[in-house]
């Protein structure tokens, strides 16, 4: 990288000015200049591999540019900088793909995160000092402090990764990168965060968020800088900008609400039923050709179903009872998901494969075929479908684990809330399809932790502590009883 000194006024706490990054042929940032201004809470939006996060791997110090000139706190770096450089300047990174050792406890991941928590007794301060922030951040989180992360449900590591990157020992927070903090949060956990965010640039501290929530966007931040194919589009007040206009800045057409609730959807035959475990569950049962929403404060066993469920259609499980072929978009897609050494094509083809076999070799032209056109249909960018997986853009390596389970022929499809970091045009895309799939016969059972997702199913079953408390149908369906139920012990029956 050049090194220069630039001028810089004296409420910029980060400017980065002509800073451009390439991954061999991929220009993933063209010369940008971007500035962060102390006090500010700036919103970065974008289509998927806009170039967001590799812009702000490069302020972490996770990414070297190729060129560009850095000035944090009015100080221009003179020399290499890496993550240890951006940690002295205070600042720190929430990464989309988190970033926690899964075999350690939150203190443990907290200590490696912050050397200078050390000698004796470092266990508890780390403990002290996370646990602090955790209630700080997330009023009434419930998390032991000595709990391997890898035992957490994925929105309970999120918030360890979020308290972590704020918590400060000697070295103070300055700069904080919250990249799509909240794809794995539930509402409640969400908006606790938005809150905090405000109070912590409240005084001279700044933040950026990386999100495709829109409408977080426009609530949590004072200015919104939109990117396209690596290039700074746009940069202005939040008051300035509309979710349609950030939509339209991101060059996706204007979003249009999916007709919900097929009429007479329920009357096809049951392809999965779950039977109500106790006296306070209700039961599940999905017909086909039913999109079935799956709702409730992230943990309360959605998940557990949807795996269960799963399990069925392989060996007997009790009280489950399942009539069709299944597939599944994990939404964990680091644990759960993508094949890391494979190819995008590889990652996209497993559960195809038996329908492209001809006698007993795999038709190789038939998958490649077949992964181009989910590439098209689903806009992934990438340099071709041969790249490792592990070389798109998160909300890219989401689309491919959605072309695994839609290109299969099963007829139920499990979704684990699975538009994490997928952009809002892509959205509209796997919304369209799902209900054109479902007109088709196909049924989807689809846990979301995105209010506005419930409104695209037939019927929504509210979870509470592992239990179905509550089912509504489409048309009864409001973000109010959503969240009532969510707070119920008991069944209340259905909806009035
Ligand atoms: N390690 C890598 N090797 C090759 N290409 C990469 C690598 N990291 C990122 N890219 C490419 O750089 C481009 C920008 O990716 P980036 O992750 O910055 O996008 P993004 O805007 O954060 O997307 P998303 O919303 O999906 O997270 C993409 O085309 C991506 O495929």
């Amino acid at each position: 990288m050049s090194l220069a000194t630039v001028p810089v006024q004296a409420a910029t706490a980060v400017a980065l000015t002509g800073v451009a990054k390439s991954f061999g042929a991929v220009r993933a940032l063209s010369p940008v200049d971007f500035t962060l201004r102390a006090g500010e809470c700036l919103g970065l939006v974008g289509h998927n591999g806009a170039g967001k996060s590799t812009l702000m791997n490069l302020l972490a110090g996770v990414l070297q540019p190729d060129e560009g000139v850095f000035t944090l706190h009015g100080e221009a770096i003179g020399g290499a900088y890496d993550v240890r450089s951006a940690h002295r300047f205070g600042v720190r990174c929430v990464f989309q793909e988190l970033s926690l050792c899964p075999n350690l406890s939150i203190a443990e991941n907290t200590r490696i995160a912050h050397p200078s928590i050390r000698g004796l007794g470092w266990r508890r301060a780390a403990a002290r000092l996370v646990g602090a922030k955790l209630d700080e951040i997330f009023p009434g989180h419930g998390l032991a402090m000595d709990t391997p992360v890898g035992n957490l449900p994925i929105g309970q590591r999120q918030m360890v990764e979020i308290a972590r990157a704020f918590t400060e020992t000697r070295d103070k927070a300055l700069v904080v990168i919250l990249d799509e903090p909240t794809s794995s949060l539930d509402a409640t956990a969400a908006s606790q965060l938005v809150s905090f965010v405000r109070r912590f640039v409240a005084g001279e501290r700044s933040a950026v968020v990386i999100s495709h929530k829109i409408d977080e966007v426009l609530a949590a931040t004072d200015r919104v800088l939109v990117m396209r194919d690596g290039r700074i589009v746009a940069d202005r007040p939040t008051g300035a900008f509309s979710r349609e206009t950030i939509v339209a800045a991101m060059g996706h057409a204007a979003e249009q609400r999916v007709a919900a609730a097929a009429a007479g959807a329920r009357s096809g035959p049951a392809v999965v039923t779950v039977a109500s475990a106790d006296a306070a569950s209700l039961p599940l049962a999905a017909h086909k050709g039913e999109i079935i929403g799956l709702a409730g404060l992230a943990g309360h066993g959605q998940t557990s179903l949807l795996l269960r469920v799963h399990e069925a259609a392989r060996r007997r499980r009790p009280g489950i009872a399942v009539h069709s072929a299944v597939a599944l978009v994990a939404g964990d897609r680091q644990a759960d998901g993508v094949f890391p050494l494979w190819s995008i094509e590889r990652n996209m083809s497993p559960r195809w494969l038996r329908h492209l076999t001809r006698r007993g070799l795999i038709d190789l032209g038939a998958e490649r075929g077949r992964a181009e056109d989910w590439r098209k249909r689903l806009a992934l960018v990438c340099k071709s479908i041969e790249s490792p997986i592990l070389s798109l853009s998160g909300g890219n390596q989401q689309k491919a684990l959605f072309a695994r389970a839609l290109g299969s022929p099963a007829g139920l499809v499990l979704m684990d809330d699975p538009m994490r970091g997928v952009d809002v045009g892509t959205k509209q895309e796997v919304y369209r399809l799902i209900r054109g799939e479902a007109e088709g016969g196909r049924t989807f059972l689809w846990y979301t932790t995105e209010m506005d997702e419930l409104f695209h199913c037939d019927r929504v079953y509210v979870f509470h502590d592992g239990r179905i408390v509550r089912e509504i149908a489409a048309a009864d369906l409001t973000e109010e009883r959503v969240v009532q139920a969510s707070f119920e012990q008991a069944p209340a029956g259905s909806a009035p």
